[in-house]
């Protein structure tokens, strides 16, 4: 009999990856990735358009399976335990699930789904699921829009109410999928406050937060994950594994890496091979 994962090992690790190898046909999509991110730590994953992000996230979440090497989550390994209890372990945030949510739903009815690892939930709530989505749905800054349809929320409320959705299932993980894109600007810094606010709280899962915008690693991330061509070229805390040369490396092109204010941002340097100019 498979074990269950509601249990996790209290000392394991959030997430670790070893020897993670991901082959299609003739193409190499991930090679040899370590990777572990222990309690207390919010991760950022970048990297260039086709370097094997949405392929890792997918591995993780146990949607694809890798020629070779382990995932485990909780101390819990996949391929020896119910890969439904390690799922409900890890929320996910990601524009190509919201094609999935229902237009009529209203914004409460989505939330609650996420406690089921559902779309299109077609259950009677309970009182207590009410209670707790309202509550997410406030901590996420839209109690206000509990009873509007998907259909007519914004981008940015959307994004609110699919976290709000996955925090509904208490997972240990939680990946945030590049969800800043279709953000303006302003709806940008709001969306990344309620960011910080979240990574603030006692309660808050361990983020890994997907982008390609430097500018939109807030504060409370504390490690970055470096990814080029299918393969880790830096990991570890922010400040040592997220430099200018990290980044250039990564993308093939010179580019310092500037700080203010707390934020960081890009400058292309226009020297060198590969240079935007
Ligand atoms: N099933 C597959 N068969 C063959 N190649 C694939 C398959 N899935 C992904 N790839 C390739 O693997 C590479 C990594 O794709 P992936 O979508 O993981 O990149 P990404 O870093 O998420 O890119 P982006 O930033 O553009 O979203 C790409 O070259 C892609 O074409």
């Amino acid at each position: 009999m498979k074990k269950s994962a509601a249990t996790p090992a209290k000392t394991a690790p959030i997430l670790e990856v070893s020897g993670l190898r991901l082959e299609r046909g003739q193409t190499v999509i991930l090679d040899d990735i370590a990777w572990r991110v222990a309690r207390g730590q919010h991760w950022v994953i970048l990297g260039p358009n086709g370097c094997g992000k949405t392929s890792l996230l997918r591995a993780l979440t146990g949607y694809i399976s890798p020629t070779s090497g382990d995932v485990s989550v909780l101390g819990h390994t996949y391929g020896e335990c119910d890969w439904r209890d390690l799922r409900l372990q890890i929320g996910i945030v990601t524009t190509s699930l919201q094609a999935s949510i229902p237009p009529a739903e209203p914004a409460i009815e989505t939330v609650i789904s996420g406690k089921y690892a559902q779309l299109d939930l077609w259950i009677k709530n309970t009182r207590a699921d009410e209670t707790a989505a309202l509550k997410l749905l406030r901590f996420a800054g839209i109690g206000h829009l509990a009873r509007r349809e998907w259909l007519y929320l914004s981008q940015g409320e959307r994004q609110r109410i699919l976290i709000a959705r996955a925090l509904m299932a208490n997972p240990r993980l939680l990946i945030l999928d590049e969800p800043c894109s279709g953000l303006d600007p302003v709806a940008r810094e709001h969306f990344l406050a309620f960011i910080e606010k979240l990574a603030r709280r006692r309660a808050c899962p361990a983020l890994v937060l997907v982008t390609h915008h430097v500018e939109e690693i807030t504060p409370a991330i504390t490690h970055a994950l470096v990814l080029r061509a299918g393969k880790i070229i830096a990991q570890g805390p922010l400040a040592t594994a997220l430099t200018g040369k990290t980044l250039s490396a990564s993308f093939d092109s010179p580019i310092r890496l500037t700080r203010r204010a707390n934020r960081l941002g890009l400058q292309f340097t226009g020297r060198g091979k590969n240079s935007v100019f």
